[in-house]
């Protein structure tokens, strides 16, 4: 079996109660202290979308998983936010919550977190019901692949947001830089692109299921976006500390990078 087969094979477990419990639930999510990792992350996508730089009329996220926070500080800057997953059952998640179905994740807090820092008086029922009807598409995708969407796209999108998926698919480097030339044809030349992953990782559980990673360093991420030819605007990284590796995974650290996509030549 090729290692990107045993990659899907190995995400068939993939439990997203599980994922969602070990990563965006205290201590993870501690809105308490800005120096926790979920503040900081949201606080990367907050500060890049207030530049007013990044806007259009459609973003893609890319291996959305079950998680939305990602599309909280993006959701003013586009008329369409179309999510992106590997999984049914995460797809169902994203679907549950654009409908506001019961015993659904709550991401109130992170929703009140984002209406705070961002400082605009926003409220945030507002902001979730603007980001529920933002949400229009939530799409199959496979970033292994030279068309991720199949025929699903009809014309490239304005932006793309993607966060932990490539290094958490790929087997290998080359299939991680393989992954990101793919994904960067869903992109609008001169377009904009915020990713953010796992620095020097090698696994990460998500109930029964244990992933495989591919560890990159800043470097790494700097050479693959280079080579899909990408201008790097905003490179930052955060240091995992102590209190914060709980067993879930041996993740290091976590990277963000504000990118954009060289218009042609
Ligand atoms: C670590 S999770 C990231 C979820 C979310 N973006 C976040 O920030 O937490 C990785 C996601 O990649 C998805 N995935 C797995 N294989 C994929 C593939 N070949 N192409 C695109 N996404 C894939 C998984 O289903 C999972 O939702
Ligand atoms: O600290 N975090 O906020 C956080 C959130 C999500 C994930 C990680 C860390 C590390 N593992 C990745 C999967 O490769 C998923």
């Amino acid at each position: 079996m090729s290692g990107i087969a045993a990659v899907g094979e190995s995400y068939q477990k993939f439990n997203p109660r599980a994922y969602l419990q070990n990563n965006y639930m205290p201590p993870r999510a501690d809105f308490g202290s800005e120096d926790c990792v979920v503040p900081w992350k949201l606080r990367c996508l907050a500060e890049a979308f207030a530049t007013g730089d990044i806007h259009g009329r459609t973003l893609l996220d890319i291996g959305s998983g079950p998680t939305i926070y990602q599309l909280l500080s993006a959701c003013d800057h586009f008329e369409e936010i179309i999510a992106t997953d590997y999984l049914e059952v995460n797809r169902e998640v994203l679907r549950r919550w654009v409908q506001d179905e019961p015993d659904g994740f709550d991401w109130s807090p992170y929703i009140k977190h984002v209406c705070r820092i961002e400082g605009k008086g926003e409220q945030w029922k507002e902001k979730e019901q603007k980001l529920r009807r933002k949400l229009r598409q939530i799409l199959p995708i496979d970033v292994h692949q030279p068309e991720p969407l199949g025929s699903q796209l009809c014309q490239p999108a304005d932006a793309l947001v993607s966060t932990f998926c490539l290094e958490a698919v790929s087997p290998d480097r080359p299939s991680f830089e393989r992954a990101l030339r793919n994904i960067t044809t869903l992109l609008q030349p001169g377009g904009h692109f915020l990713l953010i992953g796992a620095l020097e990782e090698t696994f990460y559980l998500a109930g029964e299921a244990k992933l495989s990673v591919v560890p990159v360093s800043e470097a790494d991420v700097r050479e693959a976006l280079s080579k899909s030819g990408y201008h790097i605007h905003d490179f930052r990284s955060y240091l995992m500390p102590p209190g914060l590796k709980i067993g879930v995974d041996d993740v290091s650290g976590v990277f963000f990078v504000h990118a954009q996509k060289k218009p042609v030549a």
